[in-house]
C-alpha cells in the first residue's frame, strides 16, 4: 500500500488526543523475557519507549529475563523448576538469577535504550531499598477440612513495600528507570521476585496511568482460546480458579489486580512479538491485547484458587 501524505498526517492526528491525555503521566512497562526475541523487535521496543519519553510521558521499565536465567542454569546443569509460575530458587539459583537479571539483562536493555537517546539508568530493587521483599509461601488448597499445604520455594519474594523515591528522583531529572526484579529482604539479602509482581507493585505505588505487560501471547484467552479484550478485576480470581489462566499468566493477572486496587488506572496485557505494540496500544484508536479495568463495588469472585502469599 502506498503511504500518502494524507495517511501520514491522519496517523499523527489520530495520536493527538492520546498525547494530550497521557502527557506527564506515568506508564509502567513490564518487558518480559519472552518478548526480548529478535534484534528487530528489541529495536522497535526501544524506539517506542524513547518516543514515549520524548513526547512527555513518564515511562518506567521493569524487565524480566526468565528464559535467559533458565538458559544459563541449563548450561550449568541446573534444571529449572516452576510452581504457580514462580521459579523455585535455592541459594545457587539465586546467584544465577541476580547475575543474569542485574548483570546481563538490565545492562543490555539500558545500553539499547541509551543508543536511542533514552537516558536510561539501570537499578535493581535493592538500590535505594526500592523493592522491599518478604519470603513468599505458596498455600495450596488441600480439601475442605484440611489445612492448606505450604510449599517452600526458597529465596522467592513477594513485594512487601515499594520505596519509589529513587525512581521519582531519576524521573524528575529526565532519566528513564530500568528495574531488575530482585528485591531486598530484612537483612539486606536478595530475593528473586517475579517481574510481573514488581511491575504491578511499582505501578500501584506510583499510581500509574497504565501498567503494560508485554508478553508472548496476544493477550488473555478464555476457555475456548479466544482473546478477551476487556477483563474486570473481579473476573481475575475466577479465571485462575477455573484453570483458564495458568503458569506465567497467573502472576500477571494478580499483579494487575493489585496495581488497580492500589490506584493504577488501567492494565494491559499485550503481545510483545508485534512490532511497536506499545505505540499501537497507547497512541491509536485500535488498542491491542487485553485491558484490565477496575470494578469497585462489584464483589470479587472468590474461590479455592491457590494463593501466593
Ligand atoms: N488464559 C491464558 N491466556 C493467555 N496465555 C496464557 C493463559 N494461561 C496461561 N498462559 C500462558 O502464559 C504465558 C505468558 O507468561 P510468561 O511465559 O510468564 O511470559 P513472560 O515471560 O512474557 O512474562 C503464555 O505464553 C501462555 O502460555
Ligand atoms: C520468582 C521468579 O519466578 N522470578 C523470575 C524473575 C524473572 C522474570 O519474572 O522473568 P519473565 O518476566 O521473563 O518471566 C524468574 O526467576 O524467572
Amino acid at each position: 500500500m502506498e503511504v500518502t501524505n494524507e495517511i501520514r498526517a491522519k496517523v499523527l492526528i489520530e495520536a493527538l488526543p492520546y498525547l494530550k491525555r497521557f502527557y506527564g503521566k506515568t506508564i509502567v512497562i513490564k518487558y518480559g523475557g519472552h518478548a526480548m526475541v529478535s534484534e528487530e523487535l528489541k529495536e522497535a521496543f526501544a524506539q517506542d519507549i524513547v518516543l514515549m519519553k520524548y513526547v512527555g510521558l513518564r515511562p518506567v521499565l521493569v524487565h524480566g529475563g526468565g528464559p535467559q536465567i533458565s538458559e544459563v542454569m541449563a548450561k550449568m546443569g541446573i534444571k529449572p523448576v516452576f510452581i504457580e509460575g514462580q521459579r523455585v530458587t535455592d541459594e545457587a539459583t539465586m546467584s544465577v538469577v541476580e547475575m543474569v537479571l542485574v548483570g546481563t539483562v538490565n545492562k543490555s536493555i539500558v545500553g539499547l535504550l541509551n543508543r536511542h537517546g533514552g537516558r536510561a539508568v539501570g537499578l535493581s530493587g535493592r538500590d535505594g531499598q526500592l523493592v522491599v521483599a518478604e519470603k513468599m509461601k505458596i498455600y495450596r488448597y488441600s480439601g475442605e477440612d484440611r489445612p492448606p499445604e505450604i510449599i517452600d520455594i526458597g529465596r522467592v519474594g513477594k513485594v512487601k513495600k515499594i520505596n519509589p523515591e529513587v525512581i521519582e528522583t531519576l524521573m524528575e531529572k529526565g532519566f528513564l528507570p530500568v528495574i531488575a526484579p530482585v528485591g531486598v529482604g530484612p537483612d539486606g539479602e536478595a530475593y528473586n521476585i517475579n517481574a510481573d509482581l514488581v511491575a504491578g507493585a511499582i505501578a500501584g505505588a506510583l499510581k500509574a496511568e497504565k501498567v503494560i505487560y508485554l508478553t508472548d501471547v496476544e493477550g488473555v484467552k478464555d476457555e475456548n482460546g479466544q482473546l478477551i479484550s476487556t477483563l474486570s478485576i473481579s473476573q481475575v480470581g475466577q479465571l485462575i480458579e477455573k484453570g483458564i489462566a495458568k503458569g506465567g499468566m497467573i502472576p500477571k493477572l494478580k499483579s494487575a489486580r493489585k496495581a488497580l486496587r492500589a490506584g493504577a488506572q488501567k492494565a494491559h496485557i499485550i503481545d510483545g512479538r508485534v512490532p511497536h505494540a506499545i505505540l499501537l496500544e497507547i497512541f491509536t484508536d485500535q488498542g491491542v491485547g487485553t485491558e484490565i479495568v477496575s470494578d469497585f463495588g462489584t464483589p470479587g469472585i472468590q474461590g479455592a484458587e491457590t494463593q501466593m502469599i
